[in-house]
Parts: structure tokens; C-alpha cells; sequence
């Protein structure tokens, strides 16, 4: 298996992108769940956002790398994953709204997860950017389903119904042990999180895991983390 070995000097630590001589900011030294918003201020929110492009960066290169073979069968194993984390959640998945998402960049194509739903009775959903800087707004799916290109191009809905997920399956670019999430940078997530509470479970691989995304006041911790080697968060006793 292919293991990456994600930079772990933290932002405005030494890991060779600093042009400047400014000083370094100590993000990397307080708890990483520890924020006091009144703290957070222009420099640090600046360094953190560099920090988080330069791991996106590498963490795509990586995901785009491994073969679709490797793929496949991470996406299986996390499908596997999801089913025990809903059997806790939602037995019975009949006339429940589960929002998925059209893989793009590499992500696990977990489409016939959510077919599977939709033959148990499950009202599978999308998302779409509707406009920018906003919360996602969430059309009902099923296999076959008349799509048009979104934001972005990624394919969406053709449909203009749209659901309130009560379950929302995050894409992961990379994730930490805390339970937060790194995307693709556009904060469209966190957004959609703060602005209702669906339970929010974030599927990505094990090698884009980050020892801390440096949350900041906006990142909202998701309710599961599930890679191929299974349920990440909240961790299980004995998990290291
Ligand atoms: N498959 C899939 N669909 C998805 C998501 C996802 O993560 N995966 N999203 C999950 O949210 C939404 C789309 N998210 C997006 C996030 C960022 C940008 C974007 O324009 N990014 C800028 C960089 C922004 C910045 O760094 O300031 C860019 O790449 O130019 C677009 C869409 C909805 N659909
Ligand atoms: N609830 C929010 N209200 C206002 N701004 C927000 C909110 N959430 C995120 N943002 C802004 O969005 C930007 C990107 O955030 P972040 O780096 O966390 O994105 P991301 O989670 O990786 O992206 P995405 O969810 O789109 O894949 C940040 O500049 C942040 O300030």
C-alpha cells in the first residue's frame, strides 16, 4: 500500500514555503481544538489558509496517483464502513433523505452505496452550489437520473426539487483524528453544517489523514470519519 507522509510542521512552521522573515505563528503549539475567536486573528487565519493549500496540493497529487484499482477497492471497503455506521444511525432507511456526492478529483465513487439505498427505499440526494460563498443546497437522485453540469462542472440534478439530508456524506481531501475536515477550499460544507444538523459523516482514504487540520471558529467537527480501515471517528477504545 502506498502511504503518503503529509508535511507535519504546522502553519508558518518550517516546512520550506515561508517566503518572508515574519514570524512564525503558534498555532502549531496551542491544543489544536483549543480556539478562542477573539484570538483568531488576519495573520493567523492567513497562515493557516496557505498551510491548508499546500496539503490539499499534495493530498490530491496522492489521491490522483493510486490506480483505480486501489481506488475501487478503498471505495468498497468504505461503502462496508458507512453500512454499519447507518445501521447505528438510521435502521430503517426507508423514505430518508441521504445525501451522497458525484465523485470528482479522485473521490471514492461511492454511487452504488446510495443505488443500494435507493432500491432499499432511501431518497438518495446531491449536492449543488447554487451560489457562491453559500450553504449546498441538496436534489433528490437515483441511478439514471437526468443530470447538467454545476459549479464547478460537477454534474447535479436536473431536477429543481430540492431535500433536507438528515444524513450528508462529506468527501474528505484530508481529515484529523479530532474529526475535522479538509476540502476543496471553497468552506461550502461548513457552511451547510452551520446553518442546519444533518449527521454529517466524512468518507475519504487513511493516508489523507493530517495530525491536525488546524480548525479554525468556521470548521464544524463532522459525526464520523469512515476510511477504508473503517470507523475513524469518534475513536473506538484501544484505537491508536
Ligand atoms: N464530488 C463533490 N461534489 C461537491 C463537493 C465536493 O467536495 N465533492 N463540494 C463540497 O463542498 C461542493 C463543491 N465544492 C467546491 C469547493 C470549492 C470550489 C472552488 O471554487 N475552489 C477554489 C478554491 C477556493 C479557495 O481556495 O479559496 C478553486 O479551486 O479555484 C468549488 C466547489 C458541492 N459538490
Ligand atoms: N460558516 C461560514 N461562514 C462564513 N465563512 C465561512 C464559513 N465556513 C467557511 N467559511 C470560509 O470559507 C473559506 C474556506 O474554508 P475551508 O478552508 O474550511 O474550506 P473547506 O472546508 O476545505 O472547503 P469545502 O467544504 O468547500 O470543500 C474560509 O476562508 C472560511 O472563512
Amino acid at each position: 500500500m502506498i502511504r503518503m507522509q503529509p508535511s507535519t510542521a504546522g502553519p508558518g512552521g518550517a516546512d520550506g514555503d515561508e517566503q518572508g522573515g515574519s514570524p512564525p505563528c503558534q498555532a502549531a503549539r496551542i491544543a489544536p481544538d483549543y480556539f478562542d475567536p477573539l484570538a483568531v486573528d488576519a495573520k493567523q487565519a492567513r497562515d493557516v489558509a496557505r498551510w491548508r493549500k499546500a496539503r490539499r496540493e499534495e493530498l490530491l497529487a496522492h489521491r490522483a496517483g493510486l490506480s483505480i484499482a486501489a481506488r475501487q477497492t478503498a471505495a468498497a471497503a468504505i461503502a462496508r464502513a458507512l453500512d454499519e455506521v447507518l445501521a447505528a444511525h438510521l435502521p430503517d432507511p426507508r423514505g430518508r433523505v441521504i445525501a451522497g456526492y458525484w465523485p470528482i478529483r479522485s473521490e471514492p465513487d461511492l454511487r452504488p452505496w446510495l443505488a443500494r439505498l435507493h432500491e432499499r427505499g432511501a431518497i438518495p440526494a446531491l449536492p449543488e452550489v447554487v451560489r457562491p460563498a453559500s450553504p449546498l443546497v441538496f436534489r433528490p437522485w437515483h441511478p439514471g437520473a437526468a443530470m447538467r453540469r454545476g459549479h464547478w462542472n460537477i454534474p447535479v440534478p436536473a431536477s429543481a426539487e430540492t431535500v433536507a439530508p438528515e444524513v450528508v456524506l462529506a468527501p474528505l481531501v484530508g481529515w484529523d483524528g479530532a474529526g475535522y475536515r479538509l476540502g476543496y477550499g471553497g468552506g461550502y460544507f461548513d457552511r451547510t453544517l452551520a446553518a442546519r444538523q444533518p449527521l454529517a459523516i466524512g468518507v475519504g482514504l487513511q493516508a489523507a489523514r493530517l495530525a491536525t487540520i488546524y480548525p479554525q471558529p468556521h470548521d464544524i467537527r463532522l459525526a464520523a470519519i469512515v476510511t477504508e480501515r473503517g470507523l475513524q471517528y469518534p475513536p473506538r477504545p484501544g484505537m491508536a
